[in-house]
């Protein structure tokens, strides 16, 4: 089944106003952090807190939990306290695929899913995107690039390598994958030029961290009213061929092939979980 992740917004477990705000926001998907977002005198309160806010319901958001490292105080006792409410559990700075083992072997049922923000993860990213267990791939464009000591640039060139390396790692293993976020919550234009790049990397979304950001990454990521039109009539235009023994069709004067059709249909089921998660 096609689920919408468009917008995926980092919330706070220490902020219980953000997170029952978030139960009415556009958001695809929420990640609950108890990692980088929470200072560690706050770590135990952010778990009863988020394990209060997980018996509201989030209507269709997906509900993903952060939890901190197998190398600090909080992280297996994260991993077993959410393992089995959340709908995934996202492990931070992933440098290898057995770094996933430990949290598969506390979580028996939960998808798995990796934050790709080391310089070792970007080098390892085929064999953490093989994982039995593992679902989704979150980029972590800001410690990657304090680890590089790369600056931030509009056109994100010192972050091309690591996104790229993460996404043909991912679509070679059919994951979801989201790109970083874009820090500068009030900047709206630069939000843009970021979402408009992601997608056309192949992101399937992107993550956030303010209610500000969603609209701008919902409608990058969704498809527009030209895209599903032109999806429609190449469909269309397919199948005719189709019927009169051609396998190759024209629209607006570009070829559509099987491989186009595979596209296009993938653009539909799109829209339509999107209005499924509307209704
Ligand atoms: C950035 C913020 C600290 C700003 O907070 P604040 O000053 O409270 O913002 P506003 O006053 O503009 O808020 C307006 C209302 O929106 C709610 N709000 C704010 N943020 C969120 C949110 N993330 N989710 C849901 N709701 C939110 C406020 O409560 C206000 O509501 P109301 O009371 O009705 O007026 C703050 O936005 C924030 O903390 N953002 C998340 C930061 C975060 O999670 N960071 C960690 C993830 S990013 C990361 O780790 C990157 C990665 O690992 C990497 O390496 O790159
Ligand atoms: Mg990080």
């Amino acid at each position: 089944m096609t689920r919408p992740y468009r917008s995926v917004l980092y919330i706070p477990a220490s902020n219980a106003r953000a997170m029952e705000k978030a139960r009415t926001l556009p958001a695809d998907a929420i990640i609950f952090d108890l990692e980088d977002a929470v200072a560690p005198s706050e770590k135990f309160l952010a778990r009863d807190l988020l394990a209060q806010a997980l018996l509201e319901n989030y209507g269709g958001r997906a509900r993903i939990v952060r939890i901190n490292g197998m190398d600090t105080d909080w992280g297996v006792n994260d991993a077993r306290q959410f393992g089995q409410i959340a709908d995934a559990v996202l492990i931070p700075k992933v440098n290898r695929s057995a770094d996933l083992d430990r949290v598969a072997d506390l979580v028996p049922e939960a998808p798995l899913w990796a934050m790709m923000e080391t310089a070792e993860g970007m080098l390892n990213a085929a064999e953490i995107a093989a994982h039995p267990r593992l679902s989704g791939m979150v980029m972590g464009t800001n410690d990657l690039a304090r680890e590089l000591n790369a600056r931030f640039r509009p056109d994100r060139l010192p972050m091309m390598a690591g996104l790229g390396l993460c996404l043909l790692a991912a679509r070679s293993q059919g994951l979801v994958i989201i790109d970083g976020v874009y820090t500068a919550f009030k900047d709206d234009d630069g939000l843009r030029i970021e979402c408009e790049q992601g997608r056309d990397m192949g992101f399937d979304g992107k993550s956030l961290i303010h209610p500000a950001q969603l609209a701008t990454a919902n409608e990058v990521f969704g498809p527009s009213g030209a895209e599903l039109e032109l999806a429609l009539r190449q469909i269309a235009a397919f199948d005719e061929a189709n019927a009169q023994g051609k396998g190759v069709a024209v629209v607006d004067g570009r070829i559509v092939e099987n491989l186009h059709v595979v596209t296009a249909r993938k653009t539909i089921a799109l829209a339509e979980a999107i209005a499924n998660l509307a209704s």
